[in-house]
């Protein structure tokens, strides 16, 4: 039997833009700009001795006009370090979507989390995302992305981050990026395996727009979800390559189509003018239409 995608749980999740939360203008700018999601970043793009005007920076912002049709992260250091605490505390009092955990290793990482936003009574709409960009957390990951199916672990994301990944490991960046394909797409089976989404990693050379495109390409046919951005400029092409094309929405249509004949009744296999198509694959169209709806029901920013 095929298994069915819940509808109502699939989120659009093409262009995932980090904000410096140190930089007020692109936190202003966020409101303008047409991505899915909105990574407010703590960690790595703020230096130590302004982390606490970065976490006031996200309370005037959290206190000021909504952002409107973006899923909304707060990406915090890691609790092990001397920032963690206060930035967890910070995310109980905003209730963000989610918290982002950056380099995370083991499953302990995410249900430590989880219990800690239990025990603060946080809601459960608050949901947790978590970076696989760690040796540890690569070998981990299935067991990491299992951890989100123990009752209250509220995990619903995975994001690559290959700049940590390149660092531990020594593997340069290289276009096709081949000798890091097979992690990459171990992230996505493990987030496949457990109804989670996964997010490629950033690309660095945002002038490089050949480059970004052939890579939002190539994270689309790995399966990945969308993209993790850090300028304006990745948005229009991560929407493009993350969602569904025409002719993909006018492929699956034929494919609802063909399975709402009366003469497919009761048939769990048909041939669509020379080609075999399954009822697992009225799911995935069934999906793919759902996701272009989402699109089309957006209000530009
Ligand atoms: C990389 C940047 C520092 C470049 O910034 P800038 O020099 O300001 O670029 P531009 O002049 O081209 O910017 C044009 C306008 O766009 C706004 N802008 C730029 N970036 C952003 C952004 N991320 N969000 C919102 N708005 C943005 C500028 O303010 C300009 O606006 P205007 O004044 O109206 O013209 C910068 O892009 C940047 O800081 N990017 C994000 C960096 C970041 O978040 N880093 C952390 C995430 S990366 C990561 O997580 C790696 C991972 O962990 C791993 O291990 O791989
Ligand atoms: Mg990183």
């Amino acid at each position: 039997m095929s298994r069915t995608i819940p509808l109502r749980s699939l989120h659009l999740r093409r262009s995932v833009l980090s904000v410096p939360a140190i930089n007020l203008r692109a936190l202003e700018k966020s409101h303008s700009l047409d991505c899915d999601a909105v990574i407010f970043d703590l960690e790595d793009s703020v230096s130590p001795e302004k982390k606490g005007q970065a976490r006031e920076n996200l309370r005037g912002f959290f206190a000021g006009p909504p952002l409107e049709g973006k899923e909304r992260i707060i990406r915090i250091n890691s609790l092990s370090s001397e920032f963690g605490a206060a930035d967890l505390d910070l995310v109980k009092a905003l209730l963000p979507d989610a918290v982002l955990l950056p380099k995370v290793d083991e499953p302990g990482d995410v249900t430590d989390i989880s219990d800690l936003l239990a025990d603060a009574e946080a809601p459960e709409a608050l949901r947790i995302w978590a970076m696989i960009e760690t040796p540890r957390g690569v070998l981990n990951v299935g067991a990491i992305a299992g951890a989100g199916r123990t009752p209250g672990a509220r995990l619903d994301c995975l994001v690559v981050g290959l700049n940590d990944l390149r660092k531990e490991t020594g593997v340069l960046p290289q276009p096709g990026r081949s000798y890091l394909v097979p992690w990459l797409m171990q992230v996505v089976l493990a987030v496949r395996a457990y109804g989670l989404d996964a997010i490629d990693s950033v690309f660095n050379d945002f002038k490089d727009a050949e480059g970004f495109d052939a890579e939002c390409g190539q994270g689309r046919a790995m399966g990945f979800a969308g993209k993790m951005l850090i300028h304006p400029s990745q948005i229009e092409p991560a929407n493009r390559h993350f969602g569904p094309s025409a002719e993909e929405i006018a492929e699956a249509e034929a494919v609802i189509s063909a399975f709402a004949d009366p003469d497919a009744r009761g048939l769990n296999v048909i041939n669509a003018n020379g080609r075999m198509i399954e009822r697992l694959h009225l799911v995935q169209a069934e999906a793919l239409v759902h996701k272009a709806r989402l699109i089309s029901a957006r209000k530009p920013a």
